[in-house]
């Protein structure tokens, strides 16, 4: 199951620099583990914006939701999720 996911990160502005950081490595190391298991295939910076695009393929809400409550930022961030289904008129056929 695909689905497409805004991460708008607001770290609070009282946060020590350090503990921001540590928070940031963790943050990065879980989404590249995630990003080589092939569940989170695409994540873009939203130019000008602390927020990223994401798609993720999981095989469920209930994973997603894991997934999403497991990252270090979840605190911090706001999110929205678009669930994703194959358009009729796609032509590529390595989409389900
Ligand atoms: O910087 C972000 O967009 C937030 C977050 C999501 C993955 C990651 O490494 O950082």
């Amino acid at each position: 199951m695909l689905f497409h996911v805004r991460m708008d990160v607001q770290i609070p502005a009282d946060m020590p620099a350090d503990v921001a950081n540590e928070i940031k490595a963790r943050e990065k190391a879980y989404s590249q583990n995630l990003q080589r298991s092939g569940k989170w295939p695409h994540i873009w910076r939203i130019v000008g914006e602390y927020a990223n695009y994401s798609i993720f393929d999981v095989a469920s809400n209930a994973e997603l939701h894991e997934i999403l409550t497991g990252l270090p930022l979840f605190p911090y961030m706001k999110i929205s999720v678009t669930p994703l289904c194959r358009h009729p008129s796609s032509i590529r056929d390595d989409e389900s």
